[in-house]
């Protein structure tokens, strides 16, 4: 995770961004520091980049890495103004003992359109990945990959349209808004996960896809309580942080969590 020390709104780069509107980076730095503490009470081990000034967005962390086995393909931001945070990343990775660290060619944000089952890795392209960088994760990380495409501008990552509930077990349990994906895509989503929660509009809305699951808890923002219900409903326990200031520039938990597998 890294800390939202410069946080700000000063450029739009998804449609939740509005530089003429208010943020505070200290209710950010509140609600962040709120979420990691949620991480650090049910047990997990959270690891800290320091933030540099300049790198507003730099907070979500889940857009510069994606890990698998312990072997790290990095990324390559679409937009301009994001492009520097990539390097920070590969550093962070190469002075934390991770030796396996590759840099995309293709356009790749990493875990905003990259999702791992446990045994596929679902790839989002429509708005940020290119779909180059889905064959190149294929080849680098050595994991099949099934190529999503994303449809509303609104959930322009796939990790703000669907989410593992548990990547662990032989049956893999996805949440997922059905809206976001092209027709085909929804069919390949319902062909793989038929017992899918499936989030309504409300869900949608509030980022409430932007959960992160440990397989027992779904950290997730405190509106989203229809998809709240629907995986209590499953054996899960929701738990709620409030992430409103972050949300302003298109973010939700799992935006600003990288997960290090192995
Ligand atoms: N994993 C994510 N969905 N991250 C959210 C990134 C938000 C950031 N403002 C952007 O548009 O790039």
């Amino acid at each position: 995770m890294c800390p939202p020390t410069y946080f700000t709104v000063e450029y739009a780069i998804n449609p939740w961004m509005d530089p003429t509107q208010p943020t505070s980076t200290q209710l950010a730095v509140e609600q962040w520091t709120a979420l990691k503490e949620t991480y650090e009470r049910l047990g997990h081990d959270v690891q800290v980049i320091e933030p540099i000034p300049g790198l507003p967005d730099m907070v979500f962390s889940a857009n510069s890495g994606t890990v698998i086995d312990g072997r790290v393909l990095g990324s390559r931001f679409r937009a301009s103004q994001r492009s520097a945070e990539a390097d920070h990343f590969r550093r962070w990775f190469l002075s934390s003992g991770y030796n396996s660290v590759v840099m995309p060619t293709a356009v790749n944000e990493a875990e905003g359109d990259f999702t791992w089952t446990g045994s596929l890795l679902l790839a989002g392209t429509g708005f940020r990945t290119d779909p180059g960088a889905h064959s190149e994760a294929q080849e680098v990380l050595g994991v099949p990959v099934v190529s999503l495409q994303l449809v509303d501008p609104r959930f322009y990552h796939l990790d703000v349209a669907l989410f593992m509930l548990d990547d662990q077990s032989s049956t893999p349990l996805v949440a997922y808004y059905p809206e976001a994906f092209s027709p085909g895509s929804q069919q390949v989503l319902r062909r793989l996960f038929p017992d899918a929660v499936i989030a309504n509009d409300d869900d949608a809305v509030c980022l409430g896809l932007n959960a992160v699951s440990d397989g027992k808890h779904v950290v997730m923002p405190i509106e989203a309580t229809h998809l709240a219900e629907q995986v209590a409903r499953r054996g899960f326990e929701p738990v709620f942080v409030d992430i409103s200031e972050l949300r302003k520039s298109g973010g939700g938990p799992k935006c600003c969590t990288m997960e290090l597998r192995g």
